[in-house]
């Protein structure tokens, strides 16, 4: 609660060792609040929570298995990047040859090898963001929280970002991350959509879809809109125009055929069902 504001309520997560698990929602739907009552930064007023098997209350005796990276900035402006690296690398311990090969191998992955004599505090919002998820898996977490890593980061580093996730994952590590991207959801094992501080919609991206129910749209355009659209209606098609547009519903493919005997349209595509018009349609508000 913060000051008369239930951020979660009623929330029962369960996340499996070795899962790729993203929170979606929108602003204010409580992602950050979660991870943060995960790591034991906020104090919950009720409910229980256990974190890598051990009650929440001894959380702090597992921050050498967690690796937690926040929006906000948490490097030390002026140090370089090599060197906040080997702070980071101070405070858990790391030293001799395995501290000079994580922060080599780290900062490859992010593509800053290059700029390891840069000050953290001259960087780009998307390199300053790079190094802070170097930071944060300086000491091989088996538990990763990582709250929009990859705000700012260009789309091809963003891909080998998730190549990495995906490996730390499939190496046994949990991998909790929270983002606005859809295309970042389907890439995880489990997708949970928060509204209001509750799980609106939780489970595989495909379970998702298969739990809206979608179906997908053909869009046409006709050179007679309003006609094609009403000979459409006539045949028992769900039609709608909108913008010159004809959408139809479809339930399977082959009525794409059925409809081009009907009509003659100028150009058509098809249009699936997003994972984001899923989400909408659990969540109630489509
Ligand atoms: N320290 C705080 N004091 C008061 N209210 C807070 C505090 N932290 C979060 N809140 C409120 O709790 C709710 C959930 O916020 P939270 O930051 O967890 O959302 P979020 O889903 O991470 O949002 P975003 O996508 O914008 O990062 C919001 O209404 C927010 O204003």
């Amino acid at each position: 609660m913060f000051r008369g504001l239930r951020a979660l309520d009623g929330l029962t997560v369960r996340i499996p060792r070795g899962a790729t698990y993203c929170l979606l929602g929108p602003n204010g739907s409580g992602k950050t609040t979660f991870i943060r009552a995960i790591v034991g930064l906020i104090r919950l007023d009720g409910g229980d929570l256990h974190v890598l098997g051990e009650h929440v209350s001894s959380v702090r005796s597992l921050y050498p298995r967690i690796g937690y990276m926040t929006q906000h900035r948490a490097l030390y402006p002026d140090l370089t990047v090599q060197e906040n690296m080997e702070f980071f690398a101070g405070l858990y311990g790391i030293d001799g040859q395995r501290r000079k090969r994580r922060i080599a191998e780290l900062l490859e992955m992010v593509e800053l090898s290059d700029h390891r004599d840069r000050l953290a505090g001259a960087l780009s919002g998307g390199m300053y963001q790079r190094l802070s998820l170097a930071c944060t898996l300086i000491h091989e977490p088996e538990l990763l929280l990582l709250d929009e890593p990859t705000v700012g980061v260009d789309p091809a580093l963003r891909q080998s970002f998730w190549m990495y996730f995906d490996q730390l994952a499939s190496e046994g590590k949990t991998v909790i991350i929270s983002t606005h991207l859809m295309d970042e959801a389907e890439k995880c094992r489990i997708v949970g959509y928060m509204r209001s501080g509750r799980m609106a919609a939780e489970g595989s991206p495909d379970e998702i879809m298969q739990l809206a129910g979608l179906k997908p749209h053909l869009e046409l355009l006709l050179e007679d809109p309003e006609r094609d659209a009403s000979l459409l209606r006539s045949e028992g098609y769900e039609v709608e125009v909108s913008g010159g547009v004809v959408r139809i519903r479809i339930d399977k493919h082959a009525q794409i055929k059925e409809i081009l005997e009907i009509i003659s349209p100028l150009d058509m595509r098809l249009r699936e069902p997003s994972l984001e018009e899923a989400f909408l349609t659990l969540s109630g508000v489509a």
